[in-house]
């Protein structure tokens, strides 16, 4: 697998405080990455390191084999990003934001710019602020494609949206991921939204990943496990989360996909991408391996 984006020993801290640490992380060419956490987990420090607006304080982060370090011309050239309250020049019009775009990527592509923001209903004319919030998220989204860059980062392009806003994001966002064959690597909250379309995940929590890999290859390899109550708790090897009832234990565990590890006595079902999500923010502790 070529790599899109490879971490290694990643590290970043504000004054005293680790935002981000030992984060290595080695993440497919054409895949779309979900990158999920509580609030404050790192997610978009990890977002600013890979773009280059922030400098590790430890370890490096390659895109597409270049170093991502703050300040390289070449490493910015190969990364769309829409920041999380994806800014605008709110005075400028949807017009002036395309050009200022055309001016500073050598790459540009102006009628792709033109033809999302036709198919979306957006006047060219219309003030950036007078814009509302789905449609400043669409031209954030329409200006990073229209750079023409192999990977694209978006720090919560879908907060603040509602429902069909949140969709047709995703509809223009996996349009340009099937034509062009980008690598996307985006935050977010809403993880049913992620589900439908991401092929990869990266949990991070307190600045540490707990989970990175395929999200089917991920789910296969855990299970729940529903048996006799037991005194088990999440500190067992092999065990992300137990929960009790007078008579019943059930468990989360993490399994080998050619050896299932649990006593045939017990029931056992497939988890789903939340629940295992949560299961793991429940124990900061726990790593997916
Ligand atoms: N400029 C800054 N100065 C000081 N501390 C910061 C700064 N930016 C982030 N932090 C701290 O670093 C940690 C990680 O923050 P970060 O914004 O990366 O998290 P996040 O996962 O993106 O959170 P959210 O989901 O709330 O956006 C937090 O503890 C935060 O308070």
């Amino acid at each position: 697998m070529s790599a899109a984006l490879e971490a290694e020993c990643l590290g970043m801290r504000y004054g005293r405080v680790w935002a981000l640490r030992d984060c290595t992380l080695r993440l497919p060419a054409g895949s779309v990455i979900a990158l999920v956490g509580p609030n404050g987990a790192g997610k978009s420090t990890l977002l600013q390191l890979v773009t280059g607006l922030l400098k590790p304080a430890q370890g490096t982060v390659k895109v597409l084999g270049t170093d991502a370090r703050a300040g390289s011309a070449q490493a910015l050239a190969q990364v769309g990003f829409v920041a999380q309250e994806h800014p605008l020049y709110r005075g400028f019009s949807v017009a002036d934001l395309l050009r200022l775009g055309r001016s500073m990527n050598l790459c540009w592509d102006q009628s792709l710019a033109e033809r999302r923001l036709d198919e979306l209903g957006i006047p060219l004319k219309r003030r950036a602020g007078d814009l509302s919030g789905g449609q400043q998220s669409q031209v954030a989204l329409a200006l990073a494609l229209a750079k023409r860059a192999p990977l694209l980062v978006l720090d919560e392009p879908l907060a603040n949206l509602d429902p069909v806003a949140r969709r047709d994001f995703m509809r223009v966002l996996m349009g340009a991921v099937a034509e062009d064959g980008l690598t996307v690597l985006m935050s977010s909250h809403v993880i049913a939204d992620l589900e439908a379309v991401c092929d990869w995940l990266v949990l991070l929590n307190r600045g540490r990943v707990q989970i990175a890999g395929a999200i089917e290859e991920v789910l296969a390899g855990h299970r729940l496990l529903t048996g006799p109550r037991t005194d088990t708790d999440a500190s067992a090897p092999g065990v992300v989360r137990a929960a009790h009832s007078d008579r019943h234990t059930d468990l989360l565990v993490r399994i080998k996909a050619d050896r299932p590890d649990f006593h045939p006595a017990w029931q056992s079902r497939p988890v789903g991408l939340e629940e295992l999500i949560l299961a793991y923010l429940e124990h900061p502790a726990a790593v997916a391996s």
